[in-house]
């Protein structure tokens, strides 16, 4: 609830850990009285920070401990402490530091605030007031009346562009010697305007008008009249008396109730029942993903022995992942079946059965039998027409593809697919079903491949030619993990398995009995197509479950990858065969070639409307294939290196390989370098949006 470390050797640093606002709990009390004591006592300790975590000093109390018992250390004997201790102390301020937290920077001696920070008091529309002193201190700082912006008033020393909590410990560092009573808030006189009595009279015929029998809004203006007419001491009593006064009044429970049905009435959801068919890799995490949210799920397999599978499977992943949140296994939410008809009631089916067409069709075909009218269908099919499927039921606008990567339960992203006929109702629904499972969730077109696997395609293919050209696995994973990926292409296509990709290939024709037997070697539907991937599966070779794929593994589903002289022995035969004289290529020619296909491939699908902005597709990049996040996405990266030279590179190796459609510019790219090379936040201007099919 409050981190405590020493930084510069001499000052302590408090940081609120209490997601999403580091409301001050009573768990989070504690915690500041704790840490305190620590940096006051110790003598190492010159001076104090203190900053929130995740951006937010402190969105006040924590308003559901309202509706309890009072607990933990009551927060103005803590707050006064702070301020009578003999260190500085500095409050670091990012985000909002309201109510409480606003308090809590009232009491340290020193306020750096970022230039977005937002500080004030909302208590009075929660029907209470500031009672931590609050009313007290603000105004012996800024006197009566007051509104103009903080810096001027005082409220804050400094504000700051940068990261407030370094700012803040390089400030803390300065102030050790100086003295601290001019520094404590309650100390100082409140500044009266002479008319003071007739001021506060008006602003209480104003308020009287504006929010007529509301009772914080008045007790809010005695506590003025305190600050301005008596001491600390009195004024803060005062302050408490008109707190009890309000804290027990229906007023202040209905406005606290309103507080958190607006947000709860955010929350609607239609999802409450969902239905999960296949059992297999994706289906057992996505049951996963979907019961820990409490949504009930029917699970769905064809044969009993796969259907007990995967029931243990899923209750032990659930098993193991309630373990780790310190929750208990929904397991009571579980239904397992083979037969469809026990679906008619579900809110929502996810089909996850083999990428197969024709069997996808029979499973939506029957869906459209058995279910209720209502209910959404989705697929989870990992590149196959979602307007396909959506066809044969008798409900093409409740169709969309939820498009999850392994593991499901793990990988942040979900690809919605959005078919032409999906209604934006049904794409609202899976966006937010996705987003309450705790996925990053982005809309993407129905083409082959979304927007993830279409970008991969010429990232892989681009690594492959590169492998007959000359290079080795090793040597172009090097250089993409150089890059900053944590995998190169080969050691990840590994960890997901080479037979998925070889399946895909197979189904579009590109190897297999329904390759062309007049195809010249090593061309493919009229480009160019490196064998190398399936040999390496014709050899029963699928990555880290079989032991081996592009590296050799100590075991099946072993990680440690090791060069395979097999793999090297594959690579020189090859060669020989098909004649290519391997060169030297440099790991420029590696990151370039590879990423930029990629990004070439990125603005083609801005182009198609497939994706709606540049930031969509660095995000599925960031969120779906550990794209490095200092790089900022294939995108943002492009950007930075600079459009025209991404271009001329692309010109250049396109001239180079003719037959590589993949690395011929894309023409969005030629009309944003045309255009003056906009930043990436500007590109959707230049994309014509009549293409869109989002
Ligand atoms: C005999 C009787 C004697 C009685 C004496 C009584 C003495 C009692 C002494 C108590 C003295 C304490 C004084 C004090 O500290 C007073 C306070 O601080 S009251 C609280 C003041 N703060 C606020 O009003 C801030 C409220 N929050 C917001 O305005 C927004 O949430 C915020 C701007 C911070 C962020 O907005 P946004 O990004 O849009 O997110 P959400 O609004 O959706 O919020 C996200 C999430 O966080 C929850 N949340 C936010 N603030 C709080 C909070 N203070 N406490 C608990 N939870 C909070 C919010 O509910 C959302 O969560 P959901 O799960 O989605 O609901
Ligand atoms: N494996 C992966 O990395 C990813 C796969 N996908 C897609 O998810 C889908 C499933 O893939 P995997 O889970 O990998 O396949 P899988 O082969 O591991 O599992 C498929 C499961 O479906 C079951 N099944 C088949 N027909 C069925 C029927 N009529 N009724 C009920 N169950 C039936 C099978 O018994 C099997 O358990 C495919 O469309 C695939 O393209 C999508 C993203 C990633």
């Amino acid at each position: 609830m409050a981190r405590y470390e020493l930084v510069k050797r001499s000052v302590a640093l408090i940081t609120l850990t209490n997601p999403p606002v580091n409301a001050s709990s009573s768990a989070v009390r504690h915690a500041i009285a704790k840490s305190m004591k620590c940096a006051l006592s110790d003598p190492e300790v010159t001076a104090v920070v203190i900053c929130g975590e995740n951006g937010s000093f402190c969105g006040g109390a924590d308003i559901r401990e309202f509706a309890g018992p009072l607990k933990g250390p009551p927060l103005v004997p803590l707050l006064d402490a702070i301020e009578a201790g003999e260190k500085p102390v500095v409050a670091a301020i990012e985000g909002v530091a309201l109510g409480g937290g606003f308090e809590l920077a009232l009491v340290c001696h020193y306020r750096i605030a970022h230039s977005k920070a937002r500080l004030g008091f909302p208590e009075v529309t929660l029907g209470i007031l500031p009672a931590a002193g609050g009313t007290q201190r603000l105004l012996r700082l800024i006197g009566i009346p007051a509104a103009a912006i903080s810096l001027k008033l005082g409220i804050v020393d400094q504000v700051t562009e940068q990261n407030a909590c370094e700012v803040a410990v390089e400030f803390a560092l300065r102030a050790v010697a100086k003295p601290l009573l001019s520094r404590r808030v309650s100390m100082l006189t409140t500044r009266c305007p002479p008319d003071l009595d007739a001021l506060l009279d008006a602003v209480t015929m104003q308020v009287k008008k504006k929010a007529p029998g509301v009772m914080a809004p008045l007790a809010c203006i005695q506590a003025v009249r305190a600050a301005a007419t008596m001491p600390y001491y009195k004024g803060i009593k005062r302050e408490g008396e008109l707190m009890a006064t309000l804290f027990n009044s229906g007023q202040a429970w209905a406005l606290q109730y309103c507080f958190f049905a607006q947000r709860t009435a955010g929350k609607w959801t239609l999802i409450r029942s969902a239905a999960v068919i296949g059992l297999g890799t994706m289906g057992r995490g996505i049951a996963v993903c979907l019961a820990r949210v409490g949504i009930s799920v029917i699970a769905v397999e064809s044969e009993k022995k796969l259907l007990e599978t995967g029931r243990q499977m899923v209750i032990g992943m659930l098993e193991r992942d309630a373990k780790r949140r310190g929750v208990s296994a929904s397991l009571n939410l579980f239904k397992f079946t083979l037969s469809l008809h026990d679906l008619k009631d579900v809110d929502l089916v996810i089909e996850v059965v083999f990428e197969d067409m024709a069997l996808k069709k029979r499973v939506f075909q029957e869906l459209s039998k058995v279910c209720r009218p209502a209910t959404l269908l989705c697929t989870n099919t990992s590149g196959l027409d979602v307007d396909a499927l959506a066809g044969v039921t008798d409900r093409p606008h409740l169709v969309v593809g939820m498009h999850f990567f392994s593991p499901a339960h793990v990988m942040k992203l979900l690809e919605v697919v959005c078919g032409p006929r999906s209604s934006s109702e049904t794409i609202a629904t899976a966006m937010s079903l996705g987003k309450r499972m705790g996925k990053v969730s982005v809309a993407v077109g129905n083409c082959p491949g979304f927007v993830r696997n279409r970008m991969l395609k010429p990232y892989i293919d681009q690594a492959t030619f590169l492998l007959e050209e000359g290079a080795t696995p090793e040597q172009i994973d090097k250089a993409l993990e150089d890059f900053g990926f944590a995998m190169g292409v080969f050691r990840m296509s590994d960890l997901a398995g080479l037979d998925v990709g070889w399946r895909v290939r197979k189904e579009s024709g590109l190897n297999g009995s329904d390759v062309d037997p007049e195809s010249p070697p090593r061309r493919r539907q009229g480009r160019r197509y490196c064998l190398i991937p399936d040999m390496v599966c014709e050899q029963g070779r699928f990555g880290q479950k079989t032991g081996g794929g592009w590296y050799m593994y100590d075991k099946r589903g072993g990680t440690n990858a090791k060069p395979d002289p097999l793999i090297q022995n594959l690579l020189e035969t090859y060669r020989s065969k098909y004649g290519i004289q391997p060169r030297n290529i440099s790991n420029q020619e590696i990151v370039e070639r590879c990423l930029f296909a990629l990004a070439n491939e990125g603005f083609g699908i801005l182009e198609d409307g497939m994706a709606a902005r540049p930031e969509d597709i660095d995000v599925i990049y960031l969120f779906g294939y550990g794209f490095p996040r200092h790089r900022g996405g294939p995108m943002f990266y492009a950007s930075m290196v600079g459009l025209e030279r991404v271009l001329k590179r692309l010109e250049h190796y396109h001239q180079a390989h003719p037959d590589v459609p993949h690395l011929k510019p894309s023409p969005l790219l030629k009309t944003l370098v045309a255009c003056g090379i906009p930043p990436v936040q500007k590109w959707r201007e230049h994309i014509k949006t009549m293409h869109s099919h989002l």
